[in-house]
């Protein structure tokens, strides 16, 4: 197989829901990174924070509530933290592993923060699931403390913020110098910290922003020839959970299209991968993102599973 740039998007079962468990998830998930980068793929390593940015969120929130004298932390801080919290675990496990195979490799975690605009309508309608799932009863309860919250594609309820789109990677030339020189980079955690640029000042967004839409900015900035979206599904399907349920080989951009046009791809979930998927194709020929399981990830780039959009 010939090698390729690859932007990488890690979901959450690739990372886990806690400090243990992301230790334990890290270490399962370093070992795809290691055998895709052993076939001789670049790659430039992004991943979500729904979780993790909620957790953090929900501390520093009661550490405010019990203490005034520490101010509520916004959720860029928040995913700031996130960035710090998770490429602390992924850039050590993945560094670990690659030793214990023989093979001496720089890896870094970038901090990085995307542009958003202060006019998308995303900042009014919060869709964006983070922190853990609750019952509809605690949802409810959540909801009268003023917190917005959305069942899941159906795995419970969580608390949603707004989502707004990234515009523009802020430290895309760093990025792009390391992952030109040959070194491993873990960039656009969570998405990347929202900021809204005000004169020369970025100032932090009160939102989380989707990281498979800045995986997508990432890769078409970088030239990337595929953008791999690993999650918990093997596949995508249309009429997911349904009787009728059917596992998808390959879309073309029309059929994504009618797809998503029809409601298919649950939003907060599986629909920003599709219209990420979408997007990375149409923005040059031959671009093709594929969507599978952490653990089928080199199956899914030798074609043997996943699904193929573009
Ligand atoms: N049409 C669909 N096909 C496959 N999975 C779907 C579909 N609609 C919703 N999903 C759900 O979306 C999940 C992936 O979204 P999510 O868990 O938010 O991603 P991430 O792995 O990035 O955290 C899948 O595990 C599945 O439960
Ligand atoms: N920020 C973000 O997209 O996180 P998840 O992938 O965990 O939802």
């Amino acid at each position: 197989m010939k090698p390729k740039r690859i932007v990488l998007a890690l979901g959450g079962n690739a990372l886990g829901e806690n400090l243990p468990e992301q230790m334990k998830a890290v270490k399962r998930t370093v070992k795809t990174i290691a055998d895709l980068l052993e076939e001789g793929h670049q790659m430039v390593i992004t991943h979500g924070n729904g979780p993790q940015v909620g957790m953090i969120n929900m501390a520093m929130t009661t550490l405010s509530r019990e203490d005034p004298s520490h101010p509520m932390a916004p959720l860029s801080v928040c995913t700031a933290m996130s960035q710090g919290y998770i490429g602390y675990d992924l850039q050590n496990a993945l560094r670990e592993e690659l030793l214990n195979r023989g093979v001496r490799r720089s890896v870094a975690t970038v901090l990085t923060q995307v542009e958003v605009d202060p006019t998308d309508p995303a900042f009014q309608h919060p869709t964006k699931p983070i922190g853990a799932f609750m019952t509809q009863a605690e949802a409810e309860e959540m909801r009268r403390r003023g917190n917005p919250v959305m069942e899941d594609a159906g795995r419970g309820w969580r608390r949603v913020v707004a989502s707004p789109r990234p515009r523009r990677v802020v430290e895309l030339d760093t990025i792009r110098t390391l992952a030109d020189a040959g070194q491993i980079v873990i960039a656009c955690g969570g998405g990347g910290i929202p900021v809204l640029p005000d004169g020369n000042h970025l100032r932090g967004a009160g939102a989380v922003v989707d990281k498979d839409f800045t995986a997508e900015i990432l890769a078409e900035e970088l030239g990337a020839d595929c953008l791999m979206i690993l999650t918990a599904v093997e596949k995508v399907a249309v009429h997911f959970g349904k009787p009728n349920q059917r596992w998808l080989t390959h879309m073309t951009v029309p059929v994504a299209e009618k797809y998503i046009a029809e409601g298919q791809f649950a939003p907060g979930s599986m629909l920003p991968k599709v219209e990420a998927a979408v997007a990375f194709a149409k923005s040059s020929p031959g671009r093709q993102t594929l969507i599978t399981q952490l653990e089928k990830a080199l199956d899914g780039m030798r074609g043997q599973t996943g699904t193929i959009i573009g």
